[in-house]
């Protein structure tokens, strides 16, 4: 077991205080990030110079061509990669300036990660893995929450099971379970449906947003699919390694005209801001999550 003390007991600067909430309202911020791989004419500017933030409370779907820096972005803010210019903000604190160390231990303690692969360790049984994070972390699980989540995401009756005997859609609801068990600030999930059917995607999809809606979580999502974008509060747009529009209240209808939009370089319906078109989704009768249909909707 190793303390949640971060190392040489220096806490980590928290989010300031100085909303009615006590938290700043965007849970991650990125100030002129920029990533380049390689140098000279290898060089690859995978971003290039990305101002956006992520609302405390709000799922937001980042999507974009391929190679446009979706993964590069989820992993700056994640602190699993350095940027080589600008910031990356979680609540007020600057990952930039922080120590590999302190970014491990940040990790674990204010971050909840969910991927294509779910990741389980195939030894431990559904709540082994759940609980996983805390025993890292040497903290008690707070027997409340564990049964919020296990409820939410319908787990109650698979905790005794390993990894093994559990169908994928269950399995990654064993992941997103794990993801929140710490109550992270931000949750952030890469392709979490990839590897799922269109009916465990759904689901999984439906319980991010729940994790929104009901357990207060905040959730960045990289996908390519414009349905499971349209689970999402808003969409951000990439390409070419910069920020190139939104959509709010995205139906899998707005996201994919947006995409194409895009690719073809055509102006997008909407409010163009500079370069970038920023599209207003309309939240009309268009069928998907946001336009108020149940359940979500097939994939
Ligand atoms: N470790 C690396 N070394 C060199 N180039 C890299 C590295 N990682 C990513 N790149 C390049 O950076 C650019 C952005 O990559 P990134 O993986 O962020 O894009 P993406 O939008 O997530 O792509 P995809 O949708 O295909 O997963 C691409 O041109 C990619 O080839």
């Amino acid at each position: 077991m190793t303390s949640t003390a971060p190392a040489g007991g220096t806490p980590f600067p928290g989010p300031s205080t100085g909303s009615s909430s006590g938290l700043p309202t965007a849970a991650a911020t990125a100030v002129g990030l920029a990533k380049t791989y390689g140098r000279g004419p290898a060089a690859v500017h995978a971003l290039r110079g990305v101002d956006v933030s992520f609302s405390r409370g709000a799922f937001t779907a980042i999507m974009g061509p391929s190679g446009s820096g979706k993964s590069t972005l989820l992993h700056l803010l994640a602190g699993l990669d350095t940027a080589t210019a600008g910031r990356v903000l979680l609540g007020d604190t600057d990952l930039t300036s922080l120590s590999d160390t302190q970014l491990t231990l940040l990790r674990r303690q204010r971050l909840g990660f969910v991927f294509q692969q779910f990741n389980l360790l195939p030894v431990l049984t559904a709540e082994q893995n759940i609980t996983l994070p805390l025993e890292l972390g040497g903290t008690t699980v707070d027997r409340e929450w564990m049964g919020d989540l296990v409820d939410v995401l319908g787990l109650r009756e698979r905790l005794t099971h390993r990894p093994a005997e559990l169908s994928g859609g269950q399995q990654q609801r064993v992941a997103i379970a794990r993801a929140l068990i710490t109550k992270p600030e931000l949750v952030l999930a890469d392709e979490p449906t990839g590897n799922l059917d269109s009916r465990s995607g759904a689901e999984v999809l439906e319980f991010l947003r729940r994790s929104v809606r009901e357990l207060g979580r905040t959730v960045v999502m990289v996908t390519h699919d414009a349905v499971a974008a349209s689970y999402a509060d808003r969409v951000v747009l990439l390409a070419d390694g910069a920020l190139a529009g939104e959509v709010t209240d995205p139906t899998p209808e707005a996201v994919t005209s947006a995409l194409d939009a895009l690719r073809t370089s055509l102006p997008v319906a909407g409010v163009t801001t500079g370069s970038i078109p920023v599209v207003r989704a309309s939240s009309g009768p268009l069928g998907g999550p946001n336009s108020g249909s149940a359940g979500g909707n097939g994939r």
